[in-house]
């Protein structure tokens, strides 16, 4: 299966010069030529690709770079049957091959949800194979999001390793506004396998799931890849023990010429390395080793190890199991938030303590990969070649690994509904919410967001679905409910920001909203504080909230957040520590119309610094929380009926 080359489909397939080959099957090799043969080499040469290079910062830019003719490409391209909707916004991506057909395939049960996508088991109907569907919807065919989502398939066309996920082809019809990217099927995630109480993996065990994962990243690394969402539930296996690095939708490439700035908002909350928490701009490779060293201790532990709610709950909790930074480290450090992560006092490591049962040498990689500084983290390569791999109890073969029930993030999420649902039936009822969901690289409903009623003249937002919107949404796996939220701080806070909040006696149990036209308005905390703690921008009519700099895909591939739209996230803040602190964010997926307006506090709009007094908040916030619940369950039938 697969698609195919329009160029090499004659002499594969014995059709002289056909213009219009039909999709078919094409061995391993031969899908490699195609892939390698086309697309990316087209990109390099381009000039359209070179200005691109410039402007956003990698080497590969989704963009038309397809020569002179890219009329005739497009042309060729509808022709071939893709969508010209595709063949506009991102011709490079598909160059070269012709769609699968949606007939082909005999499309099974769910067993994935994404931010951007829902996954679906299926069978080719010619060979019986299983295979994994990712349906990628487009709201409002937005070229942005297209090209969003075709870097991911240039990336995905790009690697060629048996430890990464192979894009195995793209159905499609003209008629469609979603396209299906064809996967093979993994029976496991290893979210799913490692939250599950009856599996208890052995060490050899867990070299061979970690020498796997970090063969396939090596290979990424090697080729600029940084994946940028490395998670328990990004890493899936198969029935054969073998398990591949999966969800390239937030990978970039870098090189070292490439001295543009990245986005900060990458990586999923609970794996994120402390670099990107500062807001660095200029990481590297090293942010998945962190993400690797957290999926280390989870699959050591059976549960992730590191589950903030917010980027300085976050933080405070990679302080207290890696130790905090050393003065050097803060002397030098030029990280933009730096300051405001620092803390009152140090934080010895517990790291050993929490490994009791780890051997010397994993208790030594995971203290290697989980390095507050990203250049002592190492490298996959330098990973592998570890005492930890070299002494036994060795790696098992892949095949050796047992046979489990098909077990997926999804799966453990429906585990744990369904003992919270028992468990919390009560607390339920009395809108005692989640704390500590899974969370996932992005949690909000577009199409709930563009119906809002919201004053064009105190709400501004900027063009939206690209990396920066999906990356920036990326901490919205944590959220409260709203009316569980503590409105003070609490004495335990030990960073410089919480205390000189408590100072303040205004700003003690008060909400304060930023507006993006007066920056003078920002209340007396920290601007790092402030930023997180309830910024809002806005459009009437666009599909979501999230600002970013520049309109332009290829500007905003790596978005560097200005100040203003630092400002301007709903939903993500800087909580308190000890979970005390000030904190109004809810789910992107829990928050949508109902959530917003009542945002707007009935017909209120958001002008200013609203400063609101405690009593009153509760009041305002048990209303919403029954509104959000409302909004929820609404969103989620809906969500059922498009995925229908
Ligand atoms: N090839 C596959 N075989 C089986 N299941 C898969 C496959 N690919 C993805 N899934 C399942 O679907 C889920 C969502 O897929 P994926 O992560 O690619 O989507 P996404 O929209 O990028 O998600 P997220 O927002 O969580 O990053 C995965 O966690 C996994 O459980």
């Amino acid at each position: 299966m697969g698609c195919i080359s329009s160029k090499n489909v004659s002499c594969l397939t014995d059709q002289g010069d056909s213009p219009l080959p039909e999709p078919g099957l094409l061995s391993t090799s031969q899908q490699h030529r195609v892939l390698i043969d086309h697309s990316l080499e087209a990109s390099h040469n381009s000039k359209r690709s070179r200005k691109s290079r410039r402007l956003g910062g990698s080497d590969l830019r989704i963009g038309v770079s397809l020569g002179s003719s890219h009329r005739n490409i497009e042309a060729e391209q509808a022709a071939a049957g893709w969508p010209a909707w595709l063949c506009s916004a991102a011709a490079e991506a598909v160059h070269g091959w012709v769609p699968l057909k949606a007939e082909a395939f005999q499309k099974l049960e769910k067993i994935g949800q994404g931010t951007y996508s829902s996954v679906f088991r299926a069978r080719e109907v010619e060979t019986g194979k299983m295979v994994a569907l990712k349906k990628v919807k487009f709201d409002n065919l937005q070229p942005e999001s297209i090209r969003f989502m075709a870097r991911e398939i240039l990336i995905l066309r790009k690697l060629n390793h048996p430890n990464i996920m192979k894009l195995e082809g793209i159905v499609t019809s003209r008629a469609s506004s979603s396209i299906y990217l064809v996967f093979e099927y993994m029976e496991h995630d290893l979210a799913g396998l490692s939250s599950n109480p009856d599996i208890r993996f052995t060490e050899p065990q867990i070299k061979c799931y970690m020498k796997q994962l970090l063969w396939g990243l090596e290979h990424c690394h090697m080729r600029g890849v940084i994946h940028r969402d490395i998670k328990a539930s990004n890493i899936l296996v198969n029935n054969k023990g073998v398990l591949k690095l999966g969800d390239f939708g937030l990978a970039n490439v870098v090189t070292p010429s490439n001295k543009n700035q990245l986005t900060s908002r990458v990586v999923t909350l609970w794996y994120r390395a402390p670099e990107l928490l500062m807001g660095s701009t200029s990481y590297g490779v090293s942010v998945d080793l962190w993400s690797v060293g957290c999926v280390f201790a989870e699959i050591l532990m059976g549960k992730p190890i590191l589950k903030g709610r917010t980027e300085i709950e976050q933080l405070h909790k990679i302080y207290k199991l890696c130790g905090s930074p050393q003065d050097s480290f803060w002397k030098r450090t030029k990280l933009p938030h730096a300051t405001s992560f620092k803390p009152q006092h140090t934080y010895e490591a517990t790291l050993r303590e929490r490994c009791k049962d780890l051997s010397a040498t994993g208790v030594y990689l995971l203290e290697t990969l989980l390095s507050m500084e990203p250049d002592k983290r190492g490298t996959a390569s330098s990973a592998l070649n570890s005492e930890y791999f070299l002494t036994r109890p060795y790696a098992c073969d892949p095949s050796s690994l047992p046979k489990y029930p098909p077990n997926k993030e999804m799966d453990a999420k429906y585990r744990d509904d369904m003992r919270r649902k028992r468990a919390n039936l009560k607390l339920r009822d009395s809108g005692v919410g989640r704390k500590h969901k899974r969370p996932h690289r992005a949690e909000y409903d577009p199409k709930n967001y563009a119906k809002l009623p919201i004053r064009k003249d105190t709400l501004e937002v900027k063009n939206i679905p690209n990396e920066a919107s999906r990356a920036t949404t990326t901490t919205h796996g944590n959220y409260y409910k709203v009316s569980d939220l503590p409105m003070t701080t609490g004495p335990a806070s030990g960073f410089a920001w919480a205390v000189k909040r408590r100072k303040d006696p205004d700003n003690i149990s008060t909400l304060t909203y930023y507006q993006p036209s007066s920056k003078s308005q920002l209340s007396g905390t920290s601007v790092a504080f402030a930023k997180n703690t309830f910024g809002l921008n806005l459009k009437p009519d666009n599909d979501s909230v999230w600002e970013v700099q520049g309109n332009n895909y290829d500007d905003v591939i790596e978005e560097v957040p200005s100040h203003e739209s630092k400002l301007s996230r709903i939903g993500e803040r800087h909580g308190s520590l000890d979970g005390s602190g000030l904190d109004f964010s809810q789910r992107e997926e829990d928050s949508p119309k109902k959530t917003l307006e009542h945002l707007q506090f009935g017909k209120q709009s958001i002008s200013g610094p609203l400063i609101f007094k405690s009593g009153k908040i509760d009041e305002i916030l048990q209303r919403n929380e029954s509104n959000i619940r409302q909004a929820v369950r609404k969103s989620h039938l809906q969500r059922e009926q498009d995925d229908r």
